[in-house]
């Protein structure tokens, strides 16, 4: 059974991903598989420096993220010439590691892909479980999370779906807005019914 583990940004993924790791079951995960992409020598990192200029590059020749990030998460124009650069390599590279996870005997997958709606990624997946919380909560532990400012933050928050029309089209919610120990109980519920379902 292939899961689609979805959110927002700040929403709790993570939290959730990690909480799923300890449980033994492999996650494929589209920011860390994202990162790898453009690690230095890649043909995306060639593109991207091409593209926005040299100055998105930090002096050992890594990405500078902070930067490519600040132009954007405030242009929608330049976040699509972004994600058509990188979009294609990390759905390539996340499908070889599905592979690789079945042929070693994977029955249960995880996708964490926070852009799962956006980008049109759900026929990857047999059921969407989505991390919520309520626009507040988000705004809060985004601030908090990466030390940024409101309005920074409200651009990340616009630049996605909402959480509350993501909710709409999930098979289960998890609502994050209470403690990590309330947020495990729902996983473990969710994963207990949907992996008897499955046998
Ligand atoms: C712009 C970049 C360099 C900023 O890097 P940074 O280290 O600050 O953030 P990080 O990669 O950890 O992403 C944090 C969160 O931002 C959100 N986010 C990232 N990219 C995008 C995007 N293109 N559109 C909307 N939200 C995004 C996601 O919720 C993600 O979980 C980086 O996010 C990036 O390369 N994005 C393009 C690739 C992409 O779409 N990644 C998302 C999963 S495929
Ligand atoms: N239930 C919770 N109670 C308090 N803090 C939480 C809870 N869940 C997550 N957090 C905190 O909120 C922040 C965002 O959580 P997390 O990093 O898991 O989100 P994410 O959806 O993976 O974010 P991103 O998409 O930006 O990578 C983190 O600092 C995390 O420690």
């Amino acid at each position: 059974m292939f899961i689609g583990l979805t959110g927002g940004i700040a929403s709790g993924k993570s939290t959730v991903s990690n909480m799923i790791r300890e449980k033994n079951i492999p996650i494929i995960d589209a920011d860390e598989v994202a990162r790898e992409v453009v690690e230095p020598g890649t043909a995306t990192l060639q593109a991207i420096s091409e593209q926005f200029g040299s100055s998105v590059l930090n002096e050992d020749g890594t990405l500078a993220r902070k930067k490519l990030g600040t132009i954007i998460f405030r242009d929608p124009s330049q976040r699509d010439i972004l994600n058509q650069i990188v979009h294609p390599a990390v759905r390539k590279r996340m499908n070889a590691l599905k592979e690789h996870y079945v042929a070693n005997g994977a029955k249960t997958i995880v996708y964490d892909i926070p852009l799962l709606y956006e980008s049109n990624l759900f026929h990857l997946v047999d059921k969407v479980l989505l991390v919520y919380v309520d626009e507040e909560t988000q705004l809060s532990r985004l601030m908090e999370r990466d030390q940024a400012g409101k309005e920074d933050a409200k651009q990340r928050i616009a630049s996605q779906m909402p959480l509350a029309k993501k909710r709409e089209r999930a098979d289960a919610v998890i609502d994050n807005s209470g403690t990590k120990e309330e947020t495990k109980a729902q996983l473990d519920a969710i994963l207990d019914k949907w992996l008897k379902e499955s046998c």
